[in-house]
């Protein structure tokens, strides 16, 4: 037998195009070809057992082989194999028509070209980006099939001959082009196999080794399986990696088929996070590590691997998008995972507390960005407060309701950012019988504003934003120890001894334990300059504003009483000025020199 033909299409060179539109790409010819080997054997498997296929079916694998010397790199199945009719069929029509559509549709500059290529699995075809001529060498399972080889050069020409083969299975054999000769290097391929094949489902052997672990945990039943063999898989993926805190075992089969691992990893800050380590398969083929859009943004801090073959192949960003699965699958896996948080919070609150340091940038990130996982995740996100106790948001309302509520109702949850540098406030807070929670993340910020905008008649102030009083304003009015006289006096003495307009005096009756004098920056100022700082807010003068203190005098603090009388008025308030800025570590340099010398003058002093 032989026959010539010529495959109807409508354009010449398509292949040209496609080379050159995937240049980045090319190493992909290899997963087609291998995932194409592994399909024709399980479809062989399948005819078997329904009793299509009466014959042997061996140990069934595929063989990737190069030879250096011929330039060519052959891919070797034993699966179902096609006749010379399926080889026009299914070679020439079938496969060659997604080619030219893709072509058609590249040629047309008006449309988005990543979303074309994203509309296309180029098959069989991607073998021609690598290869000047391909051969395919195959013969069906059917009784009495004759084999058949096809070539063809990449041209819309092709040959059909009767072939030698004695046994049922397919060889696919490329005759690199010169300038991909890189891929005959076994090293590259060993790369690419391991980064495409890794868990093909059917072994794949590569010089003499098979490259391939067929069965990954995914595709088991959860009760099969063991935590070691999560934490064992955990690092096949990611060698290097501490062990994960847990895992989600995801597997669903309606409405769409699905499944997966997803690994919490160990994060402790937020600068550590990777993104971008979640793979994702179609049928335990490799597709891509860019998981946008299939998994929930937040989510994307997660590792594993996903596998669905509802997520179309080799598909685009905008493509994806739009595709109607893809959004169940995101919604799936937000469900599933606070299912699983709030799983282990109930049933192991102490593992939960172990990790929340870890896994709470994932929660507040999740509350943040999706509703319908801030409802469930509102019942486990925990607040740390400075004493290291964790309290659910209920919990720790309840428990300072009595003493943190203020005159107007609201109850005033107070936070520090660095409980070190606000140790006196955190302390004043304290000595009040009030409770500080620590809020000192990146992402505290924004959560601080979220629990404000979902949590009825609340709000949050960072303890140093106000003088203890004023903190939470309770109905009682403090007697003032000085005149009104007196108190006028004392402003002045201390505008003149600090002399900075950013500094905005005051005096008023504090308890006489409390601070002498206390620096504050208002909540709103600090939150402002924040918003500006991250980039959003759109008040940009803000961010170029000096900070704007409150500085508050004690005119119940004997020392007050003393400055009022002292014959260097000035050089005491001064001092007793720069001892709150020392406290609130806001001295440095030239104004931290002259304070020092100020108070050895002062020692010295008889
Ligand atoms: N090794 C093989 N053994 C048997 N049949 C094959 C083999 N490789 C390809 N084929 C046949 O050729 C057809 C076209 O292959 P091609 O890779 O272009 O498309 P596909 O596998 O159907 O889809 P995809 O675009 O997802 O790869 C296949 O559907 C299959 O019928």
């Amino acid at each position: 037998m032989e026959e010539r033909g010529n495959i109807s299409i409508h354009t010449e060179n398509i292949f040209p195009i496609i080379k050159k539109f995937l240049y980045s790409d090319h190493e992909i010819f290899l997963r087609e070809l291998v995932s194409n080997a592994v399909d024709a054997t399980q479809k062989i498997k399948r005819l078997s057992s329904i009793g299509e296929y009466k014959g042997e079916l061996g140990e069934l694998k595929v063989k990737v082989a190069v030879n250096k010397e011929a330039k060519t790199i052959t891919i070797s199945d034993n699966g179902l194999g096609m006749t010379a009719g399926e080889i026009k069929k299914y070679i020439n029509q079938i496969a060659f028509s997604g080619a030219t559509e893709f072509v058609e549709r590249y040629k047309d500059a008006s449309a988005d070209k990543d979303q074309i290529i994203g509309q296309f699995g180029l098959g069989f075809y991607s073998a021609f980006m690598v290869a000047e001529r391909v051969e395919i060498v195959t013969k069906s399972y059917q009784e009495g099939a004759e084999p058949a080889r096809w070539e063809c050069d990449g041209s819309t020409e092709f040959s059909i001959t009767t072939a030698e083969r004695a046994e049922r299975g397919t060889d696919v054999i490329l005759h690199v082009a010169q300038d991909s000769e890189e891929f005959l290097e076994t090293a590259r391929l060993r790369t690419i196999l391991d980064k495409y094949c890794k868990f093909l489902p059917v072994p794949v052997e590569f010089e003499g080794e098979t490259i391939n672990n067929p069965s990954p945990i995914w595709t088991k039943q959860p009760s099969e399986l063991k935590d070691e063999d999560y934490k064992e898989f955990y690092k096949e993926l990611y060698p290097f990696s501490e062990p994960p805190l847990f895992w989600i075992h995801l597997n669903v089969d309606y409405p769409f088929n699905l499944t997966g691992i997803l690994y919490f990893p160990k994060v402790k800050n937020e600068f550590e996070i990777q993104r971008n380590k979640i793979q994702l398969y179609s049928r335990q083929v490799f597709i891509t590590d860019e998981v946008k859009d299939v998994v929930p943004e937040f989510l994307m801090l997660l590792h594993g691997v996903i596998d669905s073959p509802d997520i179309p192949l080799n598909v685009s960003r905008s493509f994806l998008q739009a595709d109607s699965s893809v959004k169940k699958i995101n919604t799936y896996i937000t469900k599933k995972v606070a299912d699983k948080l709030a799983e282990i919070f109930r049933k192991d609150r102490e593992t939960f507390e172990k990790n929340w340091d870890d896994i709470s940038v994932f929660v507040k990130y999740g509350m943040l960005s999706d509703d319908k996982f801030y409802e469930k995740a509102k019942d486990f996100v925990l607040l740390q407060n400075t004493e290291g106790k964790y309290h659910t948001l209920e919990a720790y309302k309840n428990l300072v309701q009595a003493n943190q509520t203020d005159k107007s109702e609201q109850l005033v949850l107070l936070y520090t950012t660095d409980a070190d540098k606000q140790h006196a406030f955190v302390e004043a807070a304290q000595n009040r019988g009030y409770d500080v929670l620590q809020l000192d993340s990146i992402i505290d910020s924004h959560f601080i504003g979220m629990l404000e905008q979902k949590l009825e008649k609340t709000t949050l102030k960072r303890v140093d934003s106000e003088t203890i009083d004023k903190l939470i304003e309770k109905d009682e009015t403090k007697e003032s120890v000085l005149s009104e006289g007196e108190k006028e006096d004392l402003k002045k003495v201390y505008e003149e001894a600090i002399n900075n307009k950013n500094m905005t005096v005051e005096v008023a009756p504090l308890a006489p334990d409390d601070a002498p004098v206390v620096i504050t920056l208002p909540e709103f100022m600090r939150r402002m300059k924040d918003m500006n700082r991250a980039g959003g807010g759109g008040m940009m003068f803000m961010g170029e504003m000096p900070d704007m203190y409150n500085v508050t005098i004690n005119a119940n603090h004997p020392l007050n009483q003393r400055v009022l009388k002292a014959e260097e008025k000035s050089q005491l308030a001064r001092q007793a000025f720069d001892l709150a800025l020392l406290s609130q570590n806001m001295l440095s340099g030239a104004a931290l020199t002259t304070f020092v010398k100020r108070s050895f003058e002062l020692m010295t002093k008889e």
